[in-house]
């Protein structure tokens, strides 16, 4: 038996140089496209609170937020999702305050697209933050999703974020049938080729997302989200609810959370090669890997998980470190 390798079986000389590397680790760059920032937007103009179980984040009025976009916009930034946090605007049933003219999304929108104008505005659109229930769709009085009743007033949601501005609406309720209810209201009021949709089609009902609640003050009163979110162990109804949202007409896909989920980032990516993909970096993955401060060892453990989100299928990633990346993309940190 030789004591020589076979040169078949030879690959260090595929990648011994960082050039050879690159090329090696195809589709995995990292660039501003990349990348979309999740703001949270309060109701008071002027107010900025820190996010105590997210270090670094804050949630920003309308005023303060535009001067936290200026240096990020300035260094890049390309997308952002919004999210709007009510404190005074009531919360009831149905979540009215989604869409009345007072609430702090609708009006940020042509202030921020008067500011950035190359800026992509998305907005989640869900009705947790609004209902008093604290449920993603509107409840039966026996506490059931009531089905109608919900895709209805998430589609009158989408058309209200749509008119006052907005590029992309993310609903991230996960109600059968919501993608096709707003697309539907988009063309009937010729918003079709001006806003397209972002779904949230395969979001889990997962445990990593407590900062978030937190933040959002959008945890259910009773019960959880189960009956609408998806299992953690179930990939055929991520296959088929992605399937759904591409047969009504989805823009783009997403899956969420993303690190424990990257098989289901691959799963979507070979089923929808021509849809693009995102990933949400929940607030958990954000938590557990923004523990350590913003030290040389986060910025390469962040940068490898980007890399293997992209190598999974991700087009595109949303996530709270997209100030600290466009920094380390920039060659600043
Ligand atoms: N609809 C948006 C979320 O639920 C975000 C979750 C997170 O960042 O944990
Ligand atoms: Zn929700
Ligand atoms: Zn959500």
């Amino acid at each position: 038996m030789s004591l020589f390798l076979s040169p078949d079986h030879v690959l260090q000389g595929g990648y011994f140089h960082a050039t050879l590397r690159k090329l090696q680790e195809r589709n995995t760059t990292i660039e501003p496209h990349n990348i979309m920032y999740p703001v949270f937007l309060l109701e008071n103009d002027d107010a900025v609170q820190p996010v105590a179980s997210m270090p670094n984040v804050h949630r920003y009025g309308t005023n303060q937020l535009i001067i936290a976009l200026r240096e990020l916009v300035a260094n890049g930034l390309k997308s952002i999702l919004i999210f709007g946090i009510v404190e005074n605007l009531e919360k009831n049933a149905i979540g009215s305050s989604a869409d009345v003219s007072e609430n702090p999304v609708i009006r940020a929108l042509p202030r921020l697209k008067q500011a950035f104008p190359e800026l992509l505005l998305a907005c989640d659109v869900c009705l947790c933050p609004y209902t008093s229930h604290g449920h993603c769709g509107v409840l039966t009085p026996s506490g059931a999703i009531d089905h109608a009743a919900s895709t209805k007033r998430i589609a009158e949601v989408a058309l209200a974020y749509a008119k006052a501005g907005a590029d992309v609406i993310a609903p991230s309720d996960m109600m059968d049938n919501r993608i096709k209810a707003i697309k539907d209201a988009l063309v009937a009021h010729k918003l079709q080729n001006q806003v397209s949709v972002l779904s949230y089609s395969c979001k889990f009902a997962s445990s990593m997302y407590g900062p978030f609640r937190d933040t959002m003050k959008s945890s259910p009163m009773e019960g959880d989200r189960k009956c609408y979110q998806l299992p953690p162990g179930s990939a055929g109804l991520a296959a088929r609810a992605a399937a759904r949202d591409v047969a009504e007409g989805a823009d783009f896909l997403m899956v969420k959370p993303g690190l424990p989920y990257l098989d289901i980032v691959r799963q979507t990516k070979d089923m929808f090669p021509h849809h693009p993909l995102f990933i949400y970096q929940v607030s958990g993955e954000y938590a557990m890997i923004a523990r350590n401060g913003d030290s040389e060892e986060v910025k390469t453990i962040l940068m490898e998980t980007l890399t293997c989100m992209r190598r999974a299928g991700a087009d595109c990633i949303i996530t709270y470190f997209a100030p600290l990346i466009l920094n380390i993309i920039a060659n600043k940190e």
